[in-house]
């Protein structure tokens, strides 16, 4: 298909001039800071629950770090998806699509911002944590943005990898290794991403078929995809509970990942019996899919936030 070239000259020609603010907060849309926000917690929560400790101010330093490369890398993917960006009705009013920043200025930004990020995080912290910052960036950009994202409806299951890293950038930037623990917490939000994104691909799917965006509502259909979200809720509630069964946490944080499993299997389970046509199109605006989505951003901020509360209040 298509979808595995570039497209040329999407580009929207209205160039802009707003106000000297406007200019900044285009340049802050280029680190995605929403996404950014539970992406940074993850790794607040990796480097609070890592055993030995960290000076404060390295401490914040290396959440910075992870801050930075994080939107380092979503402004190097707004700048290669620059051209689907501009056909999707989500994205077409982005910095670059728009025409408010230029793209090759974008991508001076990302890698500025992305190779600073590395080279702090490795003066403050250590080289290793410095080396996940590095690889979850290339992974993002790579791995996911420049190899996955147009070819495979697999995209978001491999290449979602690269968020979640944080977990293992804290936790490395306190200890300099990488042991068991943080992998269990990076099996969390690798299994937490396909429900998370396809619930909401499931109401996004005309944007990206218009984008010839292989994700998988558009290549397997709505029904596969509902049935994928199921399987892979199962995988995260049991995943959730990995952090107690190694005796890491304790009973209170178990409470909280099965409670917030459960509610999950709930809210998959109601998606795949959403009312559907024979296409397995939602016949009620994908209201139980929103619910998901929706439940999915609180899931894991709860998740971490209980781990860390555990961790550092019960212990
Ligand atoms: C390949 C993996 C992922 C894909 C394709 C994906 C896609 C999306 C999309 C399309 C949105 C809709 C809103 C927007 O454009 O901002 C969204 C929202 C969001 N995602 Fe993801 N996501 C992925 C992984 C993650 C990860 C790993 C995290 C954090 C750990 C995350 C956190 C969020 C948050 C917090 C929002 C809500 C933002 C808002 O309030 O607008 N996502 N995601
Ligand atoms: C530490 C580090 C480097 C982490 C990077 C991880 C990161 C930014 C993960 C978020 C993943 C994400 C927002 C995917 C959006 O997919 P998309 O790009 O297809 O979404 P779009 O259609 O909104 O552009």
């Amino acid at each position: 298909m298509s979808g595995t070239t570039r497209l040329e000259g999407a580009q929207a020609p209205f160039a802009t001039s707003g106000s000297h603010l406007s200019e900044v907060s285009d340049w802050i849309a280029l680190l995605k800071p929403r996404v950014l926000t539970l992406v940074v917690f993850t790794g607040l929560v990796g480097l609070l629950v890592a055993p030995g400790s960290i000076h404060p101010v390295l401490g914040l330093t290396a959440v910075l770090c992870i801050t930075i490369g994080a939107g380092a890398a979503g402004a190097l993917n707004m700048w290669y998806d620059r051209d689907i960006d501009a056909l999707m009705r989500r994205t077409a009013r982005r910095p670059i699509p728009a025409g408010r920043i230029a793209p090759d200025a974008a991508l001076g930004f990302g890698i500025v911002l992305g190779t600073a990020s590395v080279g702090l995080m490795g003066l403050a912290t250590n080289w290793v944590a410095a080396f996940w910052l590095a690889a979850s960036i290339l992974f993002y950009v790579l791995v996911y943005t420049v190899w996955l994202k147009r070819r495979t409806c697999q995209n978001i299951v491999i290449g979602g990898a690269a968020g979640a890293f944080p977990p293992v950038i804290g936790w490395a930037a306190v200890t300099g290794d990488t042991t068991l623990v943080p992998w269990l917490l990076f099996t969390i939000v690798f299994a937490w991403t396909p429900p998370h994104f396809w619930a909401l691909s499931l109401w996004a799917h005309g944007d990206y078929a218009r984008a010839g965006v292989p994700m998988l509502p558009v290549v397997a259909g709505a029904r596969e995809t509902r049935r994928q979200i199921l399987i892979y809720t199962v995988v995260l509630a049991v995943s959730g509970l990995l952090p107690w069964a190694v005796g890491f946490a304790g009973p209170a944080y178990a409470a909280v990942a099965a409670l917030l499993g459960g509610g999950f299997l709930y809210h998959a389970i109601r998606t795949l019996r959403e009312a559907q046509d024979e296409e397995g199109r939602s016949l009620v605006q994908d209201a139980a899919a929103r619910k998901t989505f929706a439940f999915s951003l609180m899931y894991l901020f709860i998740l971490f936030g209980a781990l860390a509360l555990d961790r550092l209040v019960l212990a």
